[in-house]
């Protein structure tokens, strides 16, 4: 179906003039702002959410400013195609495609189809027993052929999943200078003050739909970890394609470099970031609007920009400054408050009442306890038409001082100011729970160890099933571990916790406990968002997204004490969250792709990135 017109170094694919391809390469030769108009409109040729051009191996990789002219398309051949990871297939190459793009002598004779690539990849990531050499091994795949990267997560993604993500990836931030080798995501740093939009023109690729942006001051339970934090952008993109089936190509990790305020970091040789005290106030401020200019000059309106492990003291301000002018998206605050809340939601089938019914006790008064506790009193107010100034009294926050509560009003930030109900002071968290009496305890504080024996006895003396959320990541920081949270309630918590824990067995009944991480979430929501080109988020969006994902937890997992869906399944789950959450978009207003598919899980699903190889024949 296609011409080739070979050179030594590159091949040029002409297209095949059939009828519908030439309505799409008319369109190509259009200006852009017709072609945007087409690709809303639906027309066959775009990738449905919002980028790209579908190129001859049936990927939407091409972009319009690399279509120099509408009938040809350039791709690798010989050791340029190998080192190619968007194309390279390593030993799966067909005898025929060997022969046609010059390949001939730089494989080995043996061909082996994706399976068995994908088998003796799996034989040896477990092989390795240190966490971080099977990282490492997963990020030189990702480096040497995308595909089978994204191919061998998906289809083992519960396996894989602490191996690219939390808990692994915390380790890797820790040790990134030392296992840096080629360089990931766009580093923005300090010294790139005045030509950010220069510096996001050198990224290869035009056609931006997602970036995941850090500054590297709170990773996971971590802190300070400066320009090492790029693992986190980097591990979050991947999940949102291997997950959420956003094309990678389409996805920015990005770092920006203040500075460090760890010590560790500041006299390590081998830092890879900037040597220097974070910048702060005027100065942090104005490179960050630099930089939200030039990514909404570069990739105009509908790109989705994920703030990542940002400090408490930026993140509220970066989400609240650019939330009116720009689709901007705070993982810890609102992907971790949906996840939350779909567990809770969940848990409702097991525990018996509405959410209502329930008192909330959070330890950590940060990110993530604000913003679940909002989006719990949201979803409270939302069902029981109540004011939520009132439905957010059945919410009570501990932070690093105690309860808090009204006497200490005038010294709070601004964002744990709404928590401060009336109530004599409480200092210990043991304290609050015994005055508080709560039915669900959540831990998001980042500290390891703090739902201690008394603690988690006393939630189980209150309550016939206590739930009780370990959400703090990376599991060295988990407030307690699943078999503690069994063992100490006697069997009656349900238990989910944000990096993942085998199942446990206690007095010969198998204890399976959730993975209340915002893993679930950010893919699918961020798929909904690029497939209905919104352009703005609103909290409505994360309710709908939280009921989509409480709605897949089927009888069988509640039969086992779930309140979260296996990740195994997390392709179709991403799916109903983005129908829900780009049906939330077209009802609000909020989407520029017209006009609204009928069936917005199926849409999401034929959007989605697949990553079987391609024929290059
Ligand atoms: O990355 C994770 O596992 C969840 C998360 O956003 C965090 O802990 O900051
Ligand atoms: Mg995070």
């Amino acid at each position: 179906m296609m011409w080739l017109n070979r050179h030594r170094h590159n091949i040029n694919i002409l297209l095949p003039p059939t009828k519908g391809l030439v309505q799409k390469l008319l369109a190509v030769t259009m200006s852009s702002t017709s072609l945007k108009e087409m690709r809303n409109g639906g027309e066959d040729y775009s990738n449905g959410h919002g980028g790209g051009v579908r190129d001859l191996y049936g990927e939407d990789c091409a972009t319009e400013d690399q279509l120099i002219t509408p009938w040809t398309f350039s791709v690798a051949s010989g050791c340029s195609l190998l080192r190619d990871p968007r194309y390279n297939k390593g030993l799966a190459f067909t005898e025929g495609e060997r022969d046609a793009h010059y390949l001939r002598g730089l494989l080995p004779p043996a061909v082996f189809n994706q399976e068995l690539q994908e088998k003796r990849l799996m034989h040896n990531l477990r092989q390795y027993e240190v966490p971080l050499h099977r990282y490492m091994a997963m990020m030189d795949l990702q480096e040497r052929n995308e595909r089978l990267f994204y191919k061998l997560l998906i289809d083992n993604v519960e396996e894989l999943l602490p191996v690219v993500y939390t808990p692994t990836v915390g380790e890797a931030c820790q040790k990134y200078g030392s296992i840096f080798r080629r360089p990931q995501g766009l580093y923005i740093s300090l010294k790139e003050k005045g030509k950010i939009l220069e510096v996001l023109k050198n990224w290869p690729e035009k056609s931006i739909q997602v970036i995941v942006v850090t500054d590297g001051e709170r990773i996971l339970g971590l802190g300070d970890l400066g320009c090492q934090g790029m693992g986190i952008p980097v591990g979050k993109l991947s999940l949102y394609t291997a997950l959420g089936g956003v094309r990678p190509s389409s996805c920015l990790p990005i770092t920006i470099d203040v500075g460090t305020n760890n010590e560790k970091l500041l006299n390590d040789e081998f830092y890879i970031g900037l040597k220097q005290k974070r910048a702060a106030g005027q100065e942090y401020a104005e490179l960050l609007e630099e930089f939200m200019r030039a990514v909404k000059q570069n990739y105009g309106e509908k790109v989705l920009v994920q703030f990542e492990d940002f400090a408490n003291h930026n993140a509220f301000d970066l989400l609240e400054k650019y939330s009116s002018s720009h689709l901007v998206f705070n993982d810890d605050i609102q992907g971790t408050a949906s996840v939350v809340l779909a567990g809770l939601l969940a848990s409702l089938k097991l525990v018996g009442g509405t959410l209502a019914d329930h008192t909330f006790l959070f330890l950590g008064a940060g990110e993530a306890g604000t913003g679940i506790a909002e989006l719990i009193a949201l979803e409270i107010s939302k069902q029981t038409k109540a004011p939520v100034e009132k439905t957010r009294k059945k919410i009570w926050l501990v932070d690093s001082k105690g309860l808090i509560v009204s006497s200490r009003l005038e010294s709070l930030q601004h964002f744990k100011k709404p928590w401060a109900h009336e109530h004599e002071p409480v200092k210990t968290l043991l304290d609050a729970v015994k005055a508080i009496k709560p039915t669900v305890l959540i831990g998001s504080s980042g500290a390891g160890k703090t739902f201690t024996k008394e603690v988690v006895e006393t939630m189980a003396s209150l309550n016939e099933k206590p739930l009780i959320l370990a959400l703090s990541n990376p599991t060295s920081q988990s407030e307690c571990t699943a078999e503690e949270a069994y063992t100490w309630s006697k069997g009656k918590a349900i238990f989910a916790s944000g990096s993942p824990f085998d199942p446990v067995e206690y007095e010969g009944k198998v204890f399976v406990p959730g993975q209340a991480n915002n893993a679930y979430i950010f893919p699918g929501f961020g798929l909904g968002l690029i497939i209905s080109g919104a352009i703005r988020v609103r909290d409505e969006m994360l309710l709908a997204a939280s009921e989509a994902l409480a709605a897949q937890v089927s009888q069988e997992n509640y039969d086992k004490g779930l309140i979260y869906p296996p990740f195994s399944n997390i392709r179709k789950i991403s799916a109903h969250i983005a129908a829900k959450v780009a049906t939330k978009a077209y009802d609000l207003g909020l989407a520029s792709h017209l006009p609204r598919p009928k069936d917005l899980v199926k849409y999401a699903e034929s959007c989605m990135y697949s990553p079987g190889y391609r024929s290059y024949r």
